[in-house]
């Protein structure tokens, strides 16, 4: 059933989200490590439009990475590196490792370009906002069901209180990927890889970007997703 959202596009539930996922692999044979590099670059991409490294208070631009134990997480490490590329200073915090060589080789990518990896997360909201300019959730995707279990509920009972911008990876860590929620953090970005998860409707921070230009047509129309179209080679657009 088509459910449109402001621009038209279709808001996805939990159910199409990991259906159209196990079809990109399976039937259209892509690998996640392809995905994930253009989900990641997508999100890195996002954040350059929406705050410059000029637009950051301090030089250089340090930018905080939560990420967390699946491939949310692993969307997060491709962006830390991408943005480093882009003259951001990031650093990371990646307390649940999955022991897959996919991600052992994402952390190794990072630590090999001087990206900090922090084994204590800051336990004061007040320090995150000195140290950073921007922080990116890349703690849970669409896969999120539950209660929130440690380490990521005291992490983001931090970042609900933080001042600086929260730019969140496909779903605002925390929230029903169907239903959001009210009391939890509020990014002021949210880059929605594939299609807008239902979430999405509540998202109410300054910009909403559309990410991972890798849908084929034939899948495209099959879930009725009714994208926009990209501008010229874009990886990215910006919905209203
Ligand atoms: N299909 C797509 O379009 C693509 C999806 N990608 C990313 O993959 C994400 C989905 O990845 P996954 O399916 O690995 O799942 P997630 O990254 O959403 O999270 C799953 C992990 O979180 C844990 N978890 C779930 N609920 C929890 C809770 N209540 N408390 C604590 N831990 C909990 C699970 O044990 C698992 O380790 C997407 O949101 C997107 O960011 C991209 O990497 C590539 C392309
Ligand atoms: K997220």
């Amino acid at each position: 059933m088509q459910n449109p959202g402001r621009s038209g596009v279709k808001y996805l539930s939990q159910e199409e989200a990991q259906a159209i996922d196990q079809e990109l692999f399976t039937e259209y044979k892509f690998s996640v490590d392809q995905l994930m590099e253009l989900a990641g670059l997508s999100c890195a991409t996002a954040i350059a439009k929406a705050y410059p490294p000029s637009s950051f208070t301090k030089s250089p631009p340090a930018v905080l990475i939560v990420c967390g134990p699946g491939n949310n997480g692993g969307d997060g490490l491709v962006c830390a590196r991408h943005l480093k590329m882009f003259g951001y200073e990031p650093s990371v915090h990646y307390p649940k490792r999955p022991g897959k060589a996919l991600f052992e080789g994402l952390t190794t990518q990072c630590q090999k370009m001087d990206i900090p990896f922090l084994s204590e997360f800051p336990s004061e909201a007040m320090l995150i906002d000195e140290l950073y300019g921007l922080v990116v959730d890349a703690i849970f995707g669409f896969s999120f069901k539950g209660a929130v279990r440690e380490p990521f509920s005291s992490i983001l009972g931090t970042l609900e209180q933080v001042t600086v911008p929260i730019a969140s990876i496909d779903i605002p860590s925390g929230w029903d990927v169907e239903k959001g929620s009210p009391d939890g953090i509020q990014p002021d970005m949210l880059v929605s890889l594939t299609a807008p998860k239902k979430a999405a409707q509540h998202f109410a921070g300054r910009y909403h970007f559309l990410g991972g230009r890798f849908v084929p047509m034939a899948l495209q129309q099959k879930y009725s997703l009714n994208l926009p179209p990209y501008p010229e080679t874009d990886c990215i657009l910006q919905l209203p």
